[in-house]
């Protein structure tokens, strides 16, 4: 598979996520607004690759020339809690003064890195899932989409599943659809098939009675903010999550990178959520699944405190509060 974000004749590239799982496409993005749009639409999207976007998008703004800062404030805020994409233009920022090709230069480095970051950390997860269930091969429960997907390569919390995969250690993998974008049914499980990891597709409201049920022994969940006591935002319906397998004791991890935890802010209480329009819900592909002009509710992340977890992992081991 390409790289999930890369850099090529002066263009930002990416696997488009909006296609998938029917179409497997690249698209060249040539300038700032066409990323900013492929961000707002999720055609590039999950944090670590949102990162490396942000630092590309940076460097288009600076050989595009006019006001760079401008520009990569805009890149920053097309959403805005993923923490990993104002950070990745921030970054970027900092070379700003050594001019364009010094720009790409880290754009480029944060690409090579990411993928040795996921495998560290997912390296380090998976050590700790081993260490926190008994049962062999292991049942495991995926939210959203943290695998090659959303990073540039690899993966975070999916790329547990592959490193247990290759050990032999892996049954399945139940995938929650992850409404309302179904970032786990569309791309999850078209990673998961990929690979040839037995896997099944399940409801998001399934999953407290899949783990009722005995059939799940670890959730792994990715993060797009980590504040600096230990709270998670992730995608909607991960807080929902934490809560079952608290009840029904399944360990529950998080795998991420360091650059996801935000040390500015102390608790998810301030974290700022993003809320996406009305008809991600009451439409599906264009077709009312609501009455006309339905108001919704639409947060696209939820926070999950930190006493629900039962460890936070980044490339560094366990996240230490
Ligand atoms: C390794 S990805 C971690 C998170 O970014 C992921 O779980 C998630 O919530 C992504 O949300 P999305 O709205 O699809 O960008």
């Amino acid at each position: 598979m390409d790289r999930t974000v890369d850099w090529a004749d002066g263009a930002v590239v990416i696997i488009d996520q909006v296609a998938l799982p029917g179409r497997y496409r690249t698209c060249r993005l040539r300038t700032v607004d066409e990323l900013v749009d492929a961000i707002r639409r999720l055609a590039v999207r999950g944090a670590p690759a949102l990162g490396a976007a942000g630092a590309l998008g940076v460097a288009l703004a600076a050989f595009a020339g006019g006001d760079v800062r401008a520009e990569a404030e805009r890149v920053a805020a097309a959403r805005p809690t993923a923490v990993n994409l104002r950070w990745g233009v921030t970054q970027a920022l900092g070379r700003l003064d050594a001019g364009p090709e010094a720009v790409l230069a880290l754009g480029q480095a944060m690409l090579d890195e990411d993928e040795r970051i996921c495998r560290t950390a997912s390296g380090h997860a998976a050590e700790v899932v081993l260490r926190s269930c008994a049962r062999r091969p292991l049942r495991l429960l995926s939210h959203c989409n943290t695998g090659h997907l959303a990073a540039v390569a690899w993966g975070t919390a999916l790329g547990v599943v592959w490193h247990l995969r290759e050990r032999g250690l892996v049954e399945s993998v139940l995938v929650n659809e992850t409404r309302p974008l179904l970032q786990g049914s569309r791309l999850t499980a078209w990673e998961l098939a990929m690979a040839g990891v037995p896997y099944r597709v399940q409801a998001d409201g399934a999953a407290a009675f899949a783990m009722a049920r005995g059939l799940v022994d670890c959730v792994l969940v990715g993060a797009d903010r980590i504040a600096a006591n230990g709270d998670v935002a992730n995608k909607i319906g991960t807080y929902g999550l934490a809560l079952a397998a608290a009840h029904h004791r399944v360990p529950f991890v998080v795998v991420a990178p360091e650059s996801t935890v935000d040390e500015s802010i102390a608790t998810g209480a301030g974290i700022v959520i993003e809320e996406r329009s009305a008809t991600e819900l009451t439409e599906l592909h264009g077709r009312p699944v609501a009455p006309a002009g339905a108001p919704a509710f639409n947060p696209a992340f939820d926070v999950t405190p930190a006493e629900l977890i039962t460890a936070v992992v980044t490339e560094h081991g366990v996240l230490a509060r």
